[in-house]
Parts: C-alpha cells; sequence; structure tokens
C-alpha cells in the first residue's frame, strides 16, 4: 500500500478508536512508563494498539513510537519504518481540550536482515518520507509526501498550505514549547521582541499551524523535543517551504530511537535567521572567515600560527591575518595570504599567544559580535581555552558549528575634563586602571557610584575590573576572583592609605565615576597607558553595549588551578 494512504487511514483509526474514551476517567489512568520515560496513560495505549493493528493489515514494518519505543510487525522483511506518536497532547485529549493530534511519519527500508534495529541503524529523521498529523478533536488532517507539497484536509475538502511570509519578528505569532521553558526563552518573552505567543500542548499539530501559516513559528530551545512529536511535522513544513533545524541553524539529525532529543526552530528563512541569531549560534549562518592574531615575539607562537594556516589551507577554510602577524610570517605564508582590512568581514578571530595577546584581540574587534578562539601560547594564558594541541579540534568545531559561545562583559569608560569635554576609551575585557605618574607620590579622589559619593581615597591608585579581570591585576591588589558570567564590577583601590578601604563589588548597571582631586594620573586599560588625567577630571565608567565573546573551551574553576600554579 502507498505509505500516504497507510498513514491517513492508521490515523483515522486511531480517532475511531479514542474518540469513546474522552471525558471517560479511566482514559486518564497510568497503565506504565512509555519507552520515552514519560508515563502511558490508557489512552495512548488504546491508541498505540489500534496503530499496531492497522499496521498488521498492511504488511510488515517496524515501528518506532512514544509509548512502546521499538517494535518489529509481521512476519515478512519489514519494508517501512513508522515513527508514530499515538497522542501527541495527551493531556488535552483527556480534558477534552480540542487540541491533541495522532502524529505518523513513514519511510521506506531496504535491505533484509535478521536485526530488525539494524535496519534502522543508520537512518535519521530527514529519511522520512511521509507525514501525516491528524487532529483527533476535529479531524482536521495536515500531511505531505516529500517532493510532493503539503496539504490541510477538512471534511474532505483538500487545500495546499503553505509557511507565513511576516518578515518581522516584530509582527510575528510564535508558538512555544511547553515544557521548562528556558531562561533565554522567558527572556525572549520579557523583552517582547514578537506580536504575541501561542502555547497548545500538542507540538505535532504547532508544528501544523507553521507549515499552514497560522503560526510564524515554533521554538523550542531545550534540548528536549523528541523524534515522535516532531517527525511528522519536520516532514509537512519542509514540504511547505519552512526551514526546521536546531538552535543553532543546524540540520537535525535525530536518529529513530525514541530517546532521540533536539532543540527545535521552525519557520520561513528569515524569521528563521533571525531566531537562530537569538537564541542560537548566530556565527555558524555567517561565512567562516577566520581572523588569526599571533604573539610574534616568540618562535613557538609564530611556528603554531603557521600550521594554523596551513590546516586552513587544507580545509579550504577562508582567513585573514592582522598586521603584525603578517609583517612578522611573510616571508614564509602562502602567496596569496589575506589581512584582516575590514574587521567586520571576519567571522571569529583565533589568538594565538596569552592573555596579553586576547586583550589585543578584543581590542581589535572592537565591539564587534566576534567569538574569539584563544589558544594558549602564554605565560600564564588564563583567558585562554584552548591548549595548543587542541587548536585543530577547536578549529573544526567552528567549521561544524558544534561548539558553544561563552559571552563575557566589558567595561565602557571616558574621561570628563574640567572644561567640559569628553575622551572615550577603548572598552576593557580585564579592567581600566588609574596610577599615579608619579611612584612617590600618593593619588587623592573621590569615588562615586550612582551620583552618589562613596568614598574619599588616597593610594597609589584604583582599579576597576570586570569579571574576566577580577583574576589579573586586580586580584594582585586584593580583589576577590568573581566568575566570568557574574553580572558586576569590582573596584579596588592599589595600596590605600586608609585601613579602612576596602575592593568593592557592585552591580554591572551601576555607573561608576571617579573623580581625581589631586596630582596627575595615567589611565591604563587592558594594560595599556592610553590616556593622562589631571586634579579635576572625572572617568566615568559603566557596562559596555557590547560583550566579548569566546568559543568555549576550558572550565573556568579548572583555570582557576592555573594560578594556584603559579605560586
Ligand atoms: N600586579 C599585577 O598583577 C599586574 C600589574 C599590571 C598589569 N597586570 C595585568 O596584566 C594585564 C595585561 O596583560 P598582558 O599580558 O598584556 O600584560 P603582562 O605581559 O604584563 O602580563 C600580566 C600578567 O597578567 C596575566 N593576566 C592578564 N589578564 C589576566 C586575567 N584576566 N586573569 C588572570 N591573569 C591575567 C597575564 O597572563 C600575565 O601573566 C592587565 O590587564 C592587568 O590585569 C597585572
Ligand atoms: N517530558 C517531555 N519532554 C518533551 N516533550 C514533552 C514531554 N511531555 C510532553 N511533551 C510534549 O509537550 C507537548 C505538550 O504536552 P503536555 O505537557 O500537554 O503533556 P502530554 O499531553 O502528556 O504529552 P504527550 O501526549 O506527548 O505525552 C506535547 O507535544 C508533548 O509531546
Ligand atoms: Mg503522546
Ligand atoms: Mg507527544
Amino acid at each position: 500500500m502507498d505509505m500516504l494512504e497507510m498513514a491517513l487511514t492508521i490515523t483515522k483509526n486511531i480517532e475511531k478508536s479514542i474518540k469513546p474514551l474522552i471525558g471517560w476517567e479511566k482514559s486518564n489512568e497510568v497503565v506504565k512508563i512509555g519507552a520515552d520515560g514519560t508515563p502511558t496513560k490508557r489512552i495512548d495505549l488504546v491508541a498505540e494498539n489500534t496503530a499496531i493493528s492497522s499496521i498488521e493489515k498492511f504488511g510488515s514494518a517496524i515501528l518506532v513510537s512514544e509509548e512502546i519505543g521499538f517494535k518489529k510487525i509481521g512476519k515478512n522483511n519489514p519494508e517501512y519504518v513508522i515513527v508514530l506518536d499515538p497522542v501527541d497532547g495527551t493531556y488535552n485529549s483527556l480534558k477534552d481540550i480540542p487540541f491533541y493530534s495522532a502524529s505518523i511519519a513513514i519511510g521506506r527500508l531496504n535491505g533484509n536482515t535478521e536485526k530488525p534495529d539494524e535496519l534502522i541503524k543508520n537512518l535519521k529523521m530527514k529519511d522520512l518520507e511521509v507525514g501525516v498529523v491528524r487532529n483527533i478533536a476535529t479531524g482536521d488532517t495536515y500531511y505531505a509526501k516529500r517532493g510532493q507539497g503539503a496539504y490541510f484536509l477538512k471534511k474532505d475538502e483538500k487545500k495546499a498550505i503553505s509557511i507565513s511570509n511576516t518578515s518581522n519578528l516584530k509582527d510575528s505569532s510564535i508558538g512555544l514549547f511547553a515544557h521548562d521553558i528556558s531562561g533565554e526563552t522567558l527572556d525572549f518573552i520579557k523583552d517582547r521582541k514578537f506580536r504575541r505567543i501561542r502555547l497548545f500542548g500538542s507540538i505535532a499539530l504547532e508544528m501544523c499551524y507553521v507549515a499552514r501559516g497560522s503560526l510564524d513559528a515554533f521554538i523550542n530551545v531545550n534540548e528536549t523535543t523528541r523524534l515522535c512529536d516532531i517527525a511528522a511535522g519536520y516532514v509537512i513544513i519542509k514540504e511547505a517551504g519552512g526551514y526546521v533545524t536546531d538552535k543553532n541553524g543546524q540540520e537535525i539529525n535525530l536518529s529513530l530511537d525514541v530517546n532521540s532529543k533536539t532543540s527545535i526552530i521552525c519557520s520561513n528563512e528569515i524569521l528563521h535567521k533571525k531566531l537562530v541569531g537569538i537564541f542560537g549560534n548566530k556565527w555558524s549562518l555567517k561565512p567562516t572567515n577566520i581572523g588569526i592574531v599571533s604573539r610574534i615575539d616568540r618562535e613557538e607562537s609564530t611556528e603554531l600560527a603557521l600550521n594554523v594556516i596551513n590546516y586552513l589551507e587544507s580545509k579550504g577554510i577562508k582567513y585573514a591575518l592582522d598586521i603584525g602577524t603578517y609583517d612578522a610570517l611573510k616571508s614564509r605564508l602562502p602567496e596569496k595570504c589575506n589581512i584582516i582590512t575590514k574587521i567586520e568581514d571576519i567571522s571569529h578571530v583565533i589568538s594565538i599567544g596569552g592573555d596579553g595577546t586576547v586583550l589585543r584581540t578584543s581590542k581589535m574587534i572592537n565591539g564587534n559580535e566576534i567569538p574569539i578562539i584563544c589558544i594558549n601560547m602564554g605565560t600564564v594564558g588564563f583567558l585562554t581555552e584552548f591548549s595548543k594541541e587542541d587548536v585543530f579540534f577547536a578549529i573544526d568545531s567552528v567549521a561544524s558549528g558544534s561548539y558553544k559561545i561563552e559571552k563575557r562583559t566589558k567595561l565602557l569608560s571616558f574621561l570628563r575634563f574640567s572644561d567640559g569635554k569628553q575622551q572615550i576609551l577603548p572598552d576593557s575585557l580585564n579592567e581600566v586602571v588609574i596610577t599615579t605618574k608619579n611612584p612617590a607620590k600618593m593619588l587623592h579622589f573621590e569615588v562615586h557610584i550612582n551620583g552618589g559619593m562613596v568614598e574619599d581615597v588616597r593610594a597609589d591608585g584604583i582599579i576597576i575590573s570586570t569579571p574576566n579581570g577580577s583574576t589579573a591585576y586586580s586580584l594582585s591588589a586584593g580583589g576577590p576572583i568573581i566568575e566570568p558570567t557574574v553580572d558586576g564590577f569590582v573596584i579596588v583601590p592599589i595600596c590605600p592609605f586608609k585601613l579602612s578601604s576596602r575592593p568593592l563589588v557592585v552591580n554591572a548597571n551601576s555607573e561608576i565615576k571617579i573623580k581625581i582631586l589631586k596630582k596627575s594620573t595615567f589611565i591604563v586599560v587592558d594594560g595599556n597607558i592610553e590616556f593622562e588625567a589631571k586634579a579635576g577630571d572625572e572617568l566615568v565608567l559603566r557596562k559596555s553595549e557590547s560583550y566579548a565573546y569566546f568559543v568555549k573551551g576550558d572550565n573556568f574553576y579548572n583555570k582557576l588551578k592555573k594560578l594556584s600554579l603559579m605560586e
């Protein structure tokens, strides 16, 4: 029998078998724990048994279903694999909320084997050719066959369906996932980046609403969306012209196992890209063009830089060098080596060296959302995420888009002079330091926070550090270690005269002002002297609008051990 006919018949039989159970309290009895680990209610089991007996009439198949898990049906060699959620939205069905469905997807099997699970071992969700989702309460049916479009069947009237063409998130209607909505989704809701959200309680049907344009998108950015819920909807949305990927914009490569899970973003091309940009690894959507910044005062670093260049060449990955690295390596480079001219054209930057190289790279990126792959070739390398042995693994992870990003808060600072003029300083990834120009003399300044005078300080200087810089100068000056994802800053006096002057941690949304009362000072940002300031000038600092992005490698607490290794 034709796969589509089979799927339509099975879903119709499920409807017939469970309609009489709606509203019957016994339907809600938990009869076992399903193969997917969630409780199976009587209604689920009746629906699944109906599907099994229908399939037996058609011939032999392998069934992958939410409740039973895996079952070979029929005596002969199975010709099809059937992925089934017998009732998607069981809760709705038991409460007679008319939004629950039978969801079924079918793919062809070839090759015969005694071990049926071998037959589907290498198959993925994308190998399924037919998808059918039937709203059991209303009989509305959505279906698609690969290459033949997507359709909506209502009381025998058939209509072709396609996704919406809404392009502005602000006008969009978004379907959300029911279970443990993630923190980033809650932020998305709080920031109201969309027009409306809808949450109906049957993913299979919600995906069909996207396919027919009633919803502009459906998202679940947790890795908890299950194969049986989305297999049919996946076929239907793709045939309706939609994009269905994981939250990073990568192909959903689920194997045909009830326990396979994924994040999911489905929508039209424009909104899909925007949603991946919000929730996922937007960089994996940008053409890869890797910048290379290397320490040039150590042969070991330049050697590694050349190996990285050869590796990128061998992989056909586009790259460009910062001018300093280019000049240092010129004689040993392939002739057509690009130099970084516009930082915006770069997708990621590999920094080869120590923390200073990372700081220099962050300054070069200058607030653009470009992740840094930090390779440690320095003395401490606290900011670095990968050892030189891991560099090719890190490059492969970036090229395949399978990596995590950590964003770090930066400090924005500017000088306000007594004549009212201002001087913006480069963003700081570590810290901003006001230090005396004359080591023998002490500075005198006031610390103001959010407009209030907090302390009158006499000291050699003062450090305002980010969490990222809390393990650097700030730590040496007696400041605390702050985990990089904490949203705060720390103010640390350097050798204060008053013993009561202590480090102070403030909320990252504070405005910090240091009023210089006496003598001339240097303003040092991330170890570079950026400006001079004198009595009467003020240094104002607040959280930068932009972040520094790091491709995640080593864990922060492992790195803390490096500090103790520095004894
Ligand atoms: N007494 C001190 O500890 C002191 C004095 C001046 C500057 N620094 C730090 O040096 C940084 C500039 O680094 P550089 O390599 O260009 O100068 P540098 O060559 O003088 O190195 C200073 C040391 O600080 C380490 N470092 C830098 N950032 C760090 C971080 N976030 N966590 C832990 N250690 C870190 C470096 O690896 C290096 O070992 C400044 O941002 C400042 O934090 C520290
Ligand atoms: N533990 C879970 N993990 C992932 N998805 C789930 C889980 N439980 C339910 N879902 C899915 O969330 C949606 C809403 O389900 P709901 O919270 O109403 O539970 P349910 O109706 O019992 O789900 P189901 O019928 O699939 O068991 C459905 O699409 C369902 O498949
Ligand atoms: Mg179910
Ligand atoms: Mg379900």
